[in-house]
Parts: C-alpha cells; structure tokens; sequence
C-alpha cells in the first residue's frame, strides 16, 4: 500500500422538477477529460465539505446552493492518485445553472444515468441513487416451509427490494419448489432476485445468481448471461478484482463485524472495507453482524448498503 495523497473531492446531486440529475462534462486537458461526472471539485485546504460544494457549484454554474443529506462517500484509487469522492444532494438552488467553464451540461433521467460515461469513482454514486441499500439473505428454514415464506412476505411488505435465496443444508427437491415459490413472491413485488450457489437453478427459473467466494474463483468467465444479473461474496481484494474482471454486478464484502454465525472471527472493520473498496468500482454490500442502523455508516464508508440475514429478516418470523 502506498502513501499517495487523497484527493479531497465533494460533488453535489441536482434534480430538477421532473427527477433529472444534472451532469457536467471534463474538459480537454484535464484529468478524466470528456467523462460526465457530478459538478463539484476539490477541496481546499482547511474548508468544509459544504463550503467546498457551496464554492464550486457557484464557480462552475452560477447558482448558490442549499446541501442536503450525504449520498455517499467512495474512496477510490485511480492510476496517478487516490480519491475520497463525496457525493451531497442538493436541496435547493438560486439562479439558473449555467455553463460558466464552457463545460457540457446534461439533465439526465434517472433511468439514463448508465449511458454517460463517467469516470470508476461514480458508478457506486449512480448505483447508490438507483439499485436498493439493502440486501436480505434469508435464512435456512426451518421445519416449517410456510412460516419461512412468511418471513419473506413480511421482509417484502417492509420495504426489501433485493432479496438472495439462500438455505444451505435443505434438501434438493424441496429447495427447488422452496426457491420458486419464493420467486414468484419476488417478481410478484417486482424485487430483485438471486439465487445463492446454484447458476444451474438461477437459470431455470429465470432470476440472477450469487456466487460463493469458491465457485467466483473457479468461474472464469460470467456463468449467466448479461442480463442476468449476477453477484458474489468477497473477502479480500484477489475476490473483488476477479468479481469484477468476470462481470460481477454487485457483490457483497466482510465480513465486518464478528457476526453469530462466525464466532471468534474477527470482523475486518470499516477502514478496511474501504482500503479493499478502493481497488474496484462495482457496487459493494458490506455484510457481518450490521442490520439498518447500520446503513448511514456503511454509505461514508463507500458501502453500497448493508447485506444481512438476521439484521434484515423480520423480527419473530
Ligand atoms: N467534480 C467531480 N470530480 C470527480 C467526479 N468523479 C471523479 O472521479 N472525479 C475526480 C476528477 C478529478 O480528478 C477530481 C476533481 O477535481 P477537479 O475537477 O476539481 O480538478 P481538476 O480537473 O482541476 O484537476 P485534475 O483532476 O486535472 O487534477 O475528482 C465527480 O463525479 N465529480
């Protein structure tokens, strides 16, 4: 690991009335030049984050802005330099934007963001405004196929939007009727849906596969086709960069905290979970002993969200 600098940069989210989100475009000979990003720039030595986004938005487009809640914070290392990307919304602005550094200007649909090109640090920021910060893995049922199903209504009635089947130790047969059942729950409440360990399974019933750590590194290439969405567990950096060099979507990094089905494992931390996040641009779930309280500190640290079993299963299901 090597002692370059970070970079302090801080970038804003504008939204219009209809939810588009302003984009600005580098200029030649800059950096990064022709890539859209989010407006904002560095900070300066000694300024705060908000004053540091108050001055360059006035800088760059004329308006004087009211900052709102953080989005994330993505620590990211490109060839030459490390940055600390963090992303605010804007809750208000006066003046009309304008182009005062003969930048391109785009309001981009939300839906759209993905086709600009943008530099690595960004696609956890455009992933963290569109995919879901939650991520429930269920837990293996128990004798009881019917409450486990509930569980899993009751999570979808409270708000998960992305859901990884998973029940290590259950039987082939009744797994698979398990597993569909539990498919038709998810596109029924249009979640998204991954089945943990079997691509085979994840194929046949038309839904996206997570990898274990083990089946990742021995896939050489993506095991689903693309538009399946395809996702894995990480524990290092050899993982991630393999997640993503195959195609990976998302993955899921930890574990963070010891957690109650490792005991006596440590957890790797949060400053750690971001030293390994910097070396890749997917979006990352950190997981291990974090639940929904979780998720303010896990975005600063450049966490997509929180993945868990029993921090996101409901309670008494
Ligand atoms: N404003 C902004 N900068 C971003 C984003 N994503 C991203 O990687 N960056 C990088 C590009 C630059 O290296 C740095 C922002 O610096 P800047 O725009 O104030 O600086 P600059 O062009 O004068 O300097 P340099 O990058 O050429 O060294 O952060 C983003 O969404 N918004």
């Amino acid at each position: 690991m090597t002692a370059t600098r970070i970079v302090e940069v801080v970038a804003g989210v504008i939204r219009d009335a209809r939810g588009r989100v302003l984009l600005t475009r580098r200029t030649e000979g800059r950096d990064l030049a022709g890539l859209w990003e989010f407006p904002g720039g560095k900070r300066e030595p000694g300024e705060s984050p908000e004053a540091a986004l108050v001055r360059e938005l006035e800088e760059e487009l004329g308006i004087h802005v009211r900052i709102g809640a953080p989005l994330i914070r993505v620590p990211q290392r490109y060839p030459h330099k490390r940055l600390q990307l963090d992303v605010r919304h804007v809750d208000d602005w006066q003046g009309a934007p304008r182009a005062r550094e003969q930048q391109a200007m785009a309001w981009v649909p939300m839906d759209k963001l993905s086709r600009y090109s943008m530099p690595p640090a960004d696609l956890p920021v455009v992933a963290a405004l569109r995919q879901p910060d939650r991520y429930l893995v269920t837990p293996t049922p128990g004798e009881d196929d019917a409450s486990w199903l509930a569980g899993l209504d009751a999570a979808l009635a409270g708000g998960i939007r992305r859901v990884q089947l998973r029940a290590p130790g259950i039987d082939g047969e009744r797994w698979k009727r398990l597993a569909g059942a539990a498919v038709r729950r998810c596109r029924k409440a249009k979640v998204d849906v991954l089945i943990n360990g079997d691509p085979a399974l994840a194929e046949a019933l038309g839904v996206g596969a997570h990898l274990t750590a083990a089946a990742l590194m021995s896939s050489k290439r993506r095991p689903l086709p693309a538009d399946m969405p395809l996702a894995a567990s990480c524990h290092g950096l050899e993982e991630l960069r393999h997640a993503q060099a195959i195609g990976c979507d998302f993955v899921v990094l930890g574990a963070v905290r010891p957690t109650a089905s490792h005991p006596g494992a440590e957890g790797i931390g949060w400053a750690r979970f971001a030293e390994l996040r910097e070396h890749v641009s997917m979006p990352i779930y950190a997981i291990g002993g974090l639940g929904p309280d979780d998720l303010v500190e896990a975005r600063g640290y450049g966490a997509q969200g929180i993945a868990a079993i029993r921090g996101l299963w409901p309670p008494g299901a």
